[in-house]
């Protein structure tokens, strides 16, 4: 069996429906604008809510992991329902639980997202690269073998990322920079595009010079910080300059909070694409 790559079928997607993410956060704030109660209940019907209302037109949802993990086991038969649930109607999942550890150990954050066998099996994971861009190699190996991708913080979207991702090595490369170089080499030999992406906040503006950063990686750019964060789609030729068509923008608390409705979830995710549509085109 042959397995297509990440990249492949996240471009498809892209060209298909648009490049906009849409992040599963179920904040305890929102369950209660929702009219929700703050347990595995209210966090079942808010997740279903959005899977419902989005799976089938968006590109790509983003499940932020912390968000059930603090629901214990329950919470997290509830994620693994809405992975495979969000999957069966066409999204990609992009499995936002930013792991990152010795490479021993990656390898069973990796199994876990990673082996099409795991019961949270993902399209794709977010992971932090500040144990050394290599203690993620069972990751990237374990992706390139299943068909799906990973996602390296290169950039983050908060302004207290830059005392790390800023910060310059001993030649004088910044962290973001040589995490950046690296995922250009993992992507050298993919076309359309490659199934190493970066993320890189939207929040960002130009900040981005100042860290020798090229954002020219031959794979997706997740670009957190739309809405809530501030930034809005106008901003994403700004930061992401000739990268713009690689970009898949995340918006997650600037979409939910428009639920419970079904129909006022759409329209706000729709408004966002076409925002970012002509954002894009412009
Ligand atoms: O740099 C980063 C990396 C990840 N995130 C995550 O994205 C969403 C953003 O949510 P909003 O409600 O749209 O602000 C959230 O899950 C973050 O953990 C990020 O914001 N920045």
């Amino acid at each position: 069996m042959t397995t297509e790559a990440f990249g492949t079928r996240l471009r498809r997607a892209m060209d298909e429906r648009g490049p906009l993410c849409v992040g599963i956060d179920p904040h305890a704030s929102l369950l209660a604008d929702w009219g929700l109660t703050d347990d595995i209940a209210g966090l079942e019907r808010f997740t279903h809510t959005v899977v419902e209302a989005l799976a089938d037109r968006v590109a790509v949802l983003k499940p932020q992991s912390a968000f059930f993990e603090r629901f214990g086991s329950r919470g997290i038969a509830v994620l693994e329902r809405a992975v495979a649930d969000a999957r069966e109607a066409g999204a990609l999942v992009l499995m936002d639980a930013k792991r990152g550890d010795i490479g021993s150990t990656m390898a069973a954050y990796a199994a876990t997202y990673l082996d099409p066998a795991s019961p949270l099996f993902s399209d794709a994971v977010t992971v932090s690269p500040y144990l050394g861009y290599e203690s993620l190699r069972p990751a990237l190996d374990l992706a390139r073998e299943s068909g799906t991708g990973v996602f390296v913080l290169a950039l983050t979207s908060n302004p207290e990322g830059a005392e790390v991702q800023h910060a310059a090595r001993v030649d004088g490369r910044s962290v973001a920079a040589t995490v950046l170089d690296h995922l250009r080499a993992e992507n050298s030999d993919a076309a359309p595009m490659g199934s190493y992406g970066a993320v890189v906040g939207a929040t960002l503006g130009r900040s981005i010079d100042a860290t020798g950063a090229n954002l020219a990686i031959n794979g997706p750019l997740l670009a957190p910080g739309i809405g809530a964060q501030g930034a809005t789609a106008a901003d994403l030729p700004k930061v992401f300059g000739a990268n713009v068509r690689n970009v898949v923008p995340n918006v997650s608390r600037g979409v939910l909070r428009h639920g419970p409705d079904v129909a006022a979830l759409r329209e706000s995710a729709d408004r966002f694409a076409s925002e970012i549509r002509d954002a894009v085109a412009s």
